[in-house]
């Protein structure tokens, strides 16, 4: 890969990870402006307009619309971005995704894995998980603070993103290690009040900056 990933602002605020169309709209009218639709394992044909309506609701509140691993539909489409991960990388084209102009974010989990990522020129990296999470089956130990921490001081500018058993409580602690977003699933989707938990979580984490500051 010669040619880098278009940039994403360094600082993505809050980075809210979910599975519908309705999460995105609920969250976008909230104020989240980084977001990721996540729906796995579906056939492409049965996701499609979920994803097309994502998309269209992410321009029209100027929002950054990441889709999880159906790339091709993001092309499609023209998503903001494409969260992958590593598994992923060894199928995509990561070639058609750059030429069409997205985003490209990666999934790593150790030092390995980031060497991988960084290889491929992305507009962030993602480091998790970094707490036990139940929302998906880990193969590896939750990295902790001081791991992510090492991390982020060795990714330098790079845009990063801390995702993996992030509550609210937990969330100044991840904040503080330098780390520029925090993406979180339960901690917003399991809340009582997703409404509120979200509200501190902004206030937290911020929206992100603008892109093109
Ligand atoms: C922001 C963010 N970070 C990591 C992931 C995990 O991606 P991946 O490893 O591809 O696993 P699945 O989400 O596809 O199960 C993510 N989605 N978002
Ligand atoms: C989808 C995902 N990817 C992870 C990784 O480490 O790559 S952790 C994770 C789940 C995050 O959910 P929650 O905020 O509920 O813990
Ligand atoms: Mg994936």
């Amino acid at each position: 890969m010669s040619q880098p990933f278009p940039s994403c602002p360094a600082r993505l605020g809050l980075y809210a990870v979910v599975d519908s169309v309705e999460w995105i709209e609920r969250l976008l009218t909230a104020g989240v402006r980084t977001l990721q639709l996540r729906i796995k394992d579906r056939p492409a044909e049965e996701v499609e307009p979920a994803i097309q309506q994502a998309i269209a609701l992410g321009h029209a509140y100027q929002a950054r619309l990441f889709i999880n691993d159906y790339w091709q539909l993001a092309i499609k489409h023209h998503a903001y971005g494409v969260h992958l991960g590593q598994e992923d990388l060894d199928v995509a084209d990561l070639e058609a995704i750059r030429h069409a102009g997205l985003r490209l974010g990666l999934s790593t989990h150790d030092d390995r894995e980031i060497d991988r990522a960084l290889a491929f020129q992305p507009s962030y990296i993602a480091l998790g998980h970094i707490f036990p999470t139940q929302t998906k089956a880990m193969p590896s130990a939750p990295q902790g603070l001081e791991q992510l921490t090492r991390h982020v001081a060795r990714l330098g500018t790079m845009p990063t993103v801390a995702i993996g058993g992030i509550s609210i409580e937990r969330a100044p602690a991840v904040l503080a290690c330098g780390v520029g977003s925090i993406a979180v699933v339960s901690a917003i989707t399991q809340a009582d009040d997703w409404r509120a938990a979200t509200e501190t979580l902004l206030a937290l984490a911020g929206a992100g900056e603008d892109d093109d500051a």
